[in-house]
């Protein structure tokens, strides 16, 4: 495929995930849609759901890598690519990173998002170590740590991620 003709992809499934987003905040949810284009061609949409479902981490992006994930019967989804109408927050990027998703196009970004009252851009700033104040994380020593990683490698029978 072109360089041109993956713009104009991108393009497309960017509006239509802006689409989503509009929609879904007609019906009482947060401004945020994605989808999520498998290896086989397939489209797999995601609204933001945490409102409705009272689930913090249903982001667009989550649920529509949850949605091809479950569609195509794989937690590996190499060879896909996600579209979202808002810049991945860390949750989400996390969870790209976790599904192998090969790329990921956005249309608005954190600042958008930020002026619409949502947290993305501050959490990048935790990340980026700016303000460590918004959660306080612990390594606390415990003699029995690392038990189980040691019975993971052990265990023949494992399915690697
Ligand atoms: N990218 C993105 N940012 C968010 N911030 C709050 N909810 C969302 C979401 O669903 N997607």
């Amino acid at each position: 495929m072109t360089q041109a003709s993956d713009q104009h992809d991108a393009t497309r499934y960017l509006e239509r995930a802006v689409k989503l987003a509009v929609r879904n905040v007609a019906d009482g949810g947060g401004p945020f849609g994605a989808l999520v284009v498998t290896a086989d061609g397939r489209v797999h949409e995601g609204i933001n759901r945490v409102t409705r479902d009272n689930d913090p981490t249903a982001h667009a992006e989550v649920v529509a890598i949850r949605a091809a994930a479950a569609a195509t019967a794989n937690f590996d989804l190499h060879g896909a690519v996600l579209y979202t109408s808002c810049e991945p927050c860390p949750l989400c990027l996390a969870s790209a990173l976790w599904a192998r998703i090969d790329r990921v196009y956005f249309a608005a970004d954190r600042h958008g998002a930020a002026a619409a009252g949502f947290d993305d851009a501050v959490f990048y700033d935790y990340f980026n170590g700016t303000r460590p104040d918004l959660l306080p994380v612990a390594q606390t020593e415990v003699p029995t740590a690392d038990l189980p990683f040691e019975a993971w490698r052990s265990n023949a029978k494992r399915t690697n991620y």
